[in-house]
C-alpha cells in the first residue's frame, strides 16, 4: 500500500460525529472540512469540548464519522472492513499520546522500539537508519536505554521518531507538549518539524503557544465546526 502520489497525509469532507449519551445528544463535530498537507505540522486549536479530540480520533481512525468521508494518504477510510482500516492504521498513521511513557514499551530500548514500530508498519528499515534517526533526535547516546531510563522530553522525542520511522503518511499527537518544560517541549516541536520535512504530515492539537509558534498551519473548531 503506497501513499497515492501528490496525495495530502488526511483529509476529511463533510464529516459529522455525534455521541449519544444517557441524558442525549452531543454532536462534537458537524460537517467539518479538513486537510493535513505532507511535509508540515497542522495545529488543531479551539475551546475545550470544540471537538479537536473527537477530529483526531476520526483522522487516526481511531473512530468513524457518523457521515462525511475520510482518507489517509489518497486512501479512502469509508467502505474498508475492520481488517482493512487496521492494516490502513498500521501502515499509515501514527498515533501519539500527552503522556509520553504511554507511547513507548517499558521493557523495550530505544532502538528496539524503533525496530519494533517498523516491524509493525512492515518496513524493512536498515540498523544505520533506525541509528541515524536516534542521532538526529539527540538521542544517539541513548539507543541502548530503556524509557525508565529517559526524561519525559526524551521519552516523547522517542516517540515521535517511532512515529515516523517506516514513512506513515500522517502523525496524529494529541497534547504532546502537555506534560513537558518549556525546553523540553521545544525540542519535541523541533523533532517534529524537522522530521516533518520528510514528507509526513503532523496533525497535533494543542492549547499550548509554544506549540502554536511551530505550526504551519492550524484548524480552529469552535462548537464542532470549523471557524
Ligand atoms: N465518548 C463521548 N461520549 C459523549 N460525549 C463525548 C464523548 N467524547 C467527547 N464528547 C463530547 O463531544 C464534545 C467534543 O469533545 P472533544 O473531546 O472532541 O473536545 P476537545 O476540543 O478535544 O476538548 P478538550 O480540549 O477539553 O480536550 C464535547 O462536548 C464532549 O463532552
Amino acid at each position: 500500500m503506497t501513499p497515492a502520489d501528490g496525495a495530502p497525509a488526511a483529509s476529511c469532507t463533510g464529516v459529522d460525529k455525534t455521541y449519544r449519551t444517557a441524558t442525549g445528544v452531543v454532536r462534537a463535530l458537524v460537517d467539518v472540512d479538513v486537510e493535513v498537507p505532507r511535509g508540515r505540522v497542522t495545529c488543531v486549536v479551539g475551546p475545550s469540548g470544540s471537538g479537536k479530540s473527537s477530529l483526531l480520533r476520526l483522522l487516526a481512525c481511531i473512530d468513524s464519522p457518523d457521515a462525511g468521508s475520510v482518507r489517509i494518504g489518497g486512501h479512502a477510510v469509508d467502505g474498508l472492513g475492520a481488517r482493512g482500516r487496521r492494516r490502513l492504521r498500521r501502515r499509515q498513521v501514527s498515533y501519539l499520546f500527552q503522556r509520553p511513557g504511554d507511547n513507548l514499551l517499558p521493557y523495550l530500548t530505544a532502538t528496539e522500539q524503533l525496530r519494533l514500530a517498523a516491524d509493525l508498519r512492515g518496513a524493512a528499515v536498515p540498523d544505520e537508519d533506525l541509528l541515524a534517526l536516534l542521532a538526529r533526535m539527540g538521542l544517539a547516546d541513548r539507543a541502548g536505554h530503556r524509557p525508565g531510563q529517559l526524561s519525559g522530553g526524551e521519552q516523547q522525542r522517542l516517540a515521535v521518531a517511532c512515529g515516523v520511522v517506516g514513512g506513515p503518511a500522517l502523525v496524529v499527537a494529541d497534547e504532546p507538549t502537555a506534560e513537558l518544560d518549556t525546553a523540553a517541549a521545544v525540542r519535541v516541536l523541533q523533532a517534529m518539524a524537522d522530521l516533518a520535512t520528510a514528507g509526513v504530515g503532523f496533525l497535533v492539537s494543542s492549547h499550548d503557544p509554544r506549540v502554536m509558534a511551530v505550526a504551519d498551519g492550524f484548524v480552529r473548531l469552535a462548537q464542532g465546526r470549523v471557524a
